[in-house]
């Protein structure tokens, strides 16, 4: 008997990309299977006029796909890891993380080759406050504009002149082929990237051993270390999705590499704390560098940002 995988998505055009990779990817795998999409749309999709950081909540490009895998309707959920709340309700797994694409965050902009050629008092645009902190540290003369929507929308609101330059995941680019869209990539010394960004994960319900099985070829233990590193100091820190929070693992051999980061939303402190750790130690790390921020003040600063918020 062949088995039929439904995979809940997102409708814009990067998740229906990772959704149709996971699809070809099973397929691939495994000879005969059944994969069909089903496409919904989610809180974060629908409400467009908002800043991110001011709808607040958990999870709002999630919810609506984990409702789907507990009501039934479908068997997994495909996410951008970014996008995933650092604790799962209830009956959910997230076994599978796929391998990461570039993490690092894309300039773009149709008239200015790197950041720092921007004039003074340039337009900026990100919805991300970890890219705000970073940029105003960097160049507190910017004016940080928010920037809602997918990337194609991001991409027409920077042509259409709004904007002197945006920022936005590489991954994004990359995947829905706007690479030439990219004027330069930020390093991680310039815009630490954020916990997950760039990894895709695969949801589903924790009962379901027979869906685990399948997904288990589809899995990448390195970046999923690296990823389990990044979302460990996010949990310790209790950090949401819409924070001024960096995180980013590397694997050097069989030790990761975890740099983090927490800044008041003007760029005026940053605090940073890095750490080492054998990656079977991984969990432990993000709570090690997580402990180093909280010890120069990282509470006071994320509470300055979520009241600044509301
Ligand atoms: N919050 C939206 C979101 N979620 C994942 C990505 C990019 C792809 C990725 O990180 O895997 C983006 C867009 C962006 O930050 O520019």
């Amino acid at each position: 008997m062949s088995q039929l995988v439904r995979i809940a998505t997102r409708k814009s055009a990067l998740a229906l990309w990772q959704a149709y990779y996971v699809k070809q990817e099973l397929e691939r795998h495994h000879a005969g299977i059944q994969v069909e999409l089903v496409p919904m749309s989610t809180q974060g999709d629908k409400i467009l006029d908002t800043p991110l950081a001011k709808i607040g909540g958990k999870g709002l490009f999630v919810k609506e796909l984990e409702a789907a895998l507990l009501d039934g309707r479908a068997d997994i959920a495909v996410h951008s890891m970014k996008d995933v709340p650092v604790a799962f309700p209830e009956g959910l797994v997230l076994p599978t993380i796929c391998p990461r694409e570039d993490p690092r965050d894309a300039f773009v902009s149709n008239t200015y080759s790197t950041l720092s050629e921007l004039p003074a008092g340039a337009v900026v645009g990100t919805s991300s406050l970890r890219r705000q902190c970073q940029l105003k540290a960097r160049r507190p003369d910017l004016q940080i504009h928010d920037l809602r929507g997918n990337v194609n929308t991001r991409l027409a609101k920077l042509d259409q002149g709004d904007f002197d330059a945006i920022i936005l995941a590489a991954a994004g680019l990359l995947r829905l082929d706007f690479s030439s869209r990219i004027t330069c990539l930020l390093e991680p010394e310039d815009s630490l990237p954020a916990n997950g960004q760039g990894a895709v994960g695969i949801e589903c319900r924790a009962d379901d051993v027979a869906t685990q099985q399948l997904l288990a070829a589809l899995h990448h233990q390195d970046t999923a270390d690296r990823v389990l590193a990044e979302r460990a100091m996010n949990r310790r820190l209790q950090g949401g999705c819409q924070v001024p929070i960096g995180a980013y693992a590397l694997l050097e051999g069989n030790e990761l590499w975890l740099r983090g980061l927490v800044g008041s939303l003007d760029g005026q402190q940053i605090l940073q704390a890095e750490s080492r750790a054998p990656r079977a130690q991984a969990e432990q790390l993000g709570i090690d560098v997580a402990e180093q921020l909280l010890a120069q003040g990282a509470a006071t600063l994320l509470a300055a940002a979520y009241a600044e918020r509301d």
